[in-house]
């Protein structure tokens, strides 16, 4: 009996017939200009494992039913809300799942084939790192599909969103533009209507694949129309590294929860945290005169009002998703290539990425919003730099905000950057907030 991977695998196998001979005959160019044959891995041919992930949307596409065309949009959505009727009423009448139900492997073959290069190139010859959050985004949604995949049903009546990225941490800064990259990932631990799936990138170089990225992404499955939440099938572990990472998903659940209830936008800072914020406003007072008001910026400091990127995306249908909302993966390159602007602006120099944590998909985006982007330099450390980015839709008829997505990312640079000052009270919070996310990255890393 064939298992949900393999159904998947077998549906897109007719698809990578025509992939793999655009790959080979380009493999071949390969090996006569020899640009860097070093970073084709040789298993990429074999087997049935090469997935591509130029073909990863489009199985999402099938397994949903979602429209190719943006003018049948409407009429796709109103055959996906019969499905509703397929839901499962519990997670107890769905069948229990194991890790090895949802691997997945799928291959970015930037060695092998020169034609999906220049979307992935920066101008530093590096890879873009927004490029590899869409592949991964996608990934996580295929991820969670095959784990509850129904092979009884054509379409999944499941509409799989992203809630949160709970923590990206990087093993390793180069990113070769001319070598294979491999995707790992499986579910690690469920909830009622949530799944935890984790992903691992790596890049072949130099005759073997080494660690580049781990990833930890929180999905919520949703009724067809996107509206309630829908259960999922429950995860058995089936040894002890299974076992960890289902405890430890226990535990992220907790921690978010914790991290959540001790918000700075509900409670006031810790004792610590007043005492911190009290020095930074003593040290930025003029001792000429005896005003509170009277601020004078320290050296090598930035008032953190000028340490600010802003942006705007009109949310054109080519970035819509399988549900007609704005894609989860969209939103996190324009938010990092944002954030990475403005450590770069900031530090003088080009940034490296060290971590992304605690991404939030509060609210989905909808096609033709004005989304409004705001970067904000709210930390920094020696070379670190923790950058804050939030983005919030702007309704033009009732000139309302509605803030849809909070992101945090942490740079590092070659030289000591200045610090930056808070003067309101809002900002010290900002600046607190990004203390605790750099502190949380730099206690991951020790
Ligand atoms: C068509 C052609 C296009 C082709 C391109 C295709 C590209 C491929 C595209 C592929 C698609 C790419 C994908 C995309 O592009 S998805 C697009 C990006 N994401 C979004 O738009 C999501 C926006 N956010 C929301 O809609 C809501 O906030 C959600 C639905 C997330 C939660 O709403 P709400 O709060 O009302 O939910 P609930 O109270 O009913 O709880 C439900 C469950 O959720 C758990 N929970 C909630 N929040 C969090 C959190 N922060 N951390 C951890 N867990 C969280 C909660 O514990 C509970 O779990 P459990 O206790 O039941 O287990």
């Amino acid at each position: 009996m064939p298992n949900a991977k393999q159904l998947i695998q077998s549906a897109v196998d007719g698809l990578l017939v025509a992939v793999r001979s655009a790959a080979s005959l380009s493999r071949r160019a390969l090996c006569i200009s020899s640009t860097s044959h070093q970073g084709r891995a040789p298993d990429m041919n074999d087997g049935n494992r090469d997935l591509l992930v130029s073909n990863v949307r489009n199985r999402l596409r099938e397994i949903v039913g979602a429209s190719t065309n943006w003018s049948d949009h409407q009429q796709a959505m109103t055959e996906r809300a019969s499905l509703s009727s397929q839901l499962a009423k519990g997670q107890d009448e769905m069948p229990v799942r194991t890790a090895k139900d949802s691997y997945t492997e799928v291959h970015l073959p930037l060695g092998s084939d020169p034609t999906i290069r220049e979307k992935y190139l920066n101008f530093h010859n590096s890879v873009r790192f927004g490029r590899i959050l869409e592949d991964l985004d996608s990934l996580a949604v295929l991820i969670c599909y095959s784990h509850t995949w129904n092979k009884e049903l054509k379409r999944s009546p499941l509409s799989i969103v992203t809630a949160l990225v709970d923590k990206i941490d990087m093993r390793k800064n180069i990113i070769y533009p001319d070598c294979d990259i491999k995707f790992t990932g499986n579910v690690t631990w469920v909830g009622k209507t949530s799944i935890e799936a984790k992903m691992h990138m790596s890049q072949y170089h130099n005759g073997a694949y080494s660690p580049v990225l781990d990833a930890t992404f929180v999905m919520v499955a949703r009724d067809p129309e996107n509206k309630r939440a829908a259960f999922v099938n429950p995860l058995k572990a089936t040894g002890p590294k299974e076992e960890e990472d289902f405890q430890n998903g226990e535990l992220n659940k907790t921690r978010r929860m914790e991290l959540s209830k001790a918000s700075l936008l509900k409670v006031a800072p810790t004792a610590d945290e007043r005492t911190l914020v009290h020095s930074l406003f003593l040290n930025t007072l003029d001792t000429k005169t005896v005003s509170f008001s009277s601020r004078v910026l320290p050296p090598n400091s930035v008032w953190m009002e000028n340490a600010k990127v802003k942006g705007l995306e009109i949310c054109h249908p080519q970035e819509r998703n399988i549900f007609n909302r704005i894609f989860g993966g969209f939103l996190m390159r324009k938010a990092y290539e944002l954030g990475w602007a403005n450590a770069c602006a900031f530090g003088g120099c080009r940034p490296s990425l060290v971590a992304v944590d605690d991404i939030l998909f509060q609210k989905p985006v909808e096609i033709g919003s004005l989304l409004m982007l705001s970067s904000q330099v709210c930390y920094t450390e020696g070379w670190y730099i923790q950058v804050r980015v939030h983005t919030e839709v702007l309704d033009p008829l009732t000139r309302q905000h509605n803030t849809t997505n909070v992101f945090h990312f942490t740079f590092r640079v070659d030289n000591e950057v200045p610090a930056v000052v808070p003067r309101s009270y809002g900002e010290s919070m900002l600046y607190l907030d990004g203390k605790r996310h750099f502190d949380e990255t730099m206690r991951g890393q020790a």
